[in-house]
């Protein structure tokens, strides 16, 4: 299968933080979720992929490409939903959209008018006048009019509400569908990802703990609930726990946990992306 994106050994130092040997890749056609707590690197990351930042060490292709050397060419391929201003300030809507679009060979008028309809933008309104949502809903309907064949975004559902959030899952799941697109996201709220991630890549403190299909990762472990007195005999087995007033509830790799349910009360559970992730990154 064709690679759209790669990161091999990739590492950045900004002194007090560093990123250390980012690597994972995806193929055409998936969606892959970028999770980790604050800080951990994730817009660091998808910076160093859009070039945005310069990388210390390590290789990035996409579209096996060498991500700098062939950088204009990559980014015509390329929707870019970023949490930051990347547009002229002071301008309205229709003036940013007719700015931009001559960059893009592939641009499609036709598409960026159905999607100003469809998300309620008015074209005539300065960028700086729209709420944090709907500055996010036009960062969407620039970055998917040029029919883009990778879509990156740093924590685009952060600031829209639920339904549109829905709405917006099921158009990006719509586009891989019909175009093979693929799509890379950072954010914190993992139940999105539960709807739509065919991947998800962790990182913590600046390094990937895992990248996996999500269905071999909640497959990969199980939440354990029991009683202390029981479960505090097998710590040893649990990647991560807290105690409260039922018991203790942790989290365990699925392939070392079978004989713990031998043990009277011990119940496993299927764990949530939000479990992996919380026992996962507060492990001792
Ligand atoms: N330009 C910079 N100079 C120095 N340190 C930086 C710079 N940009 C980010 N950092 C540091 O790098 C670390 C990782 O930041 P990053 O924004 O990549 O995290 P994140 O995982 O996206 O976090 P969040 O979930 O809070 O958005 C943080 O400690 C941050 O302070």
């Amino acid at each position: 299968m064709s690679k759209v994106l790669e990161v091999k050994n990739v590492s950045k130092d900004y002194g007090d933080f560093k990123l250390k040997n980012v690597s994972f890749s995806l193929e055409k056609g998936y969606i892959m979720g970028l999770i980790g707590p604050n800080g951990s690197g994730k817009t660091t990351t998808i910076k160093l992929i859009m070039n945005l930042l310069s990388k210390d060490s390590g290789e990035i292709k996409m579209f096996n490409k060498d991500h700098i050397a062939d950088e204009v060419k990559i980014k015509e391929k390329i929707g870019f939903v970023y949490d930051g201003d990347i547009y002229p300030s002071g301008m309205k809507l229709e003036k940013i959209a007719k700015l931009i679009a001559p960059f893009y060979k592939s641009w499609d008028q036709h598409i960026f008018e159905g999607y100003i309809k469809k998300f309620r933008l008015n074209l005539g309104k300065k960028l700086e006048d729209l709420s944090k949502g709907m500055k996010i809903k036009f960062s969407i309907a620039m970055a998917l009019s040029h029919k883009p064949e990778l879509i990156l975004m740093d924590e685009p559902t952060s600031g829209l509400d639920p339904v549109f959030r829905r709405e917006f899952l099921e158009l990006l799941q719509d586009i891989i569908e019909k175009r093979k697109a693929s799509v890379i996201f950072s954010t914190h709220i993992t139940s999105d990802l539960e709807k739509v991630a065919d991947y998800i890549t962790f990182i913590d403190d600046g390094e990937v703990v895992f990248t996996d299909t999500y269905c071999d990762l909640v497959e990969n472990y199980r939440l354990v609930k029991g009683k202390k007195e029981v479960l505090n005999n097998h710590k040893d087995t649990l990647i991560g726990m807290k105690v409260n007033k039922f018991g203790i509830e942790g989290l365990a790799k699925s392939d070392s946990c079978h004989t713990l349910t031998e043990n009277e009360g011990v119940l496993l559970e299927r764990p949530s992306l939000e479990d992996i992730m919380y026992y996962v990154s507060t492990r001792d």
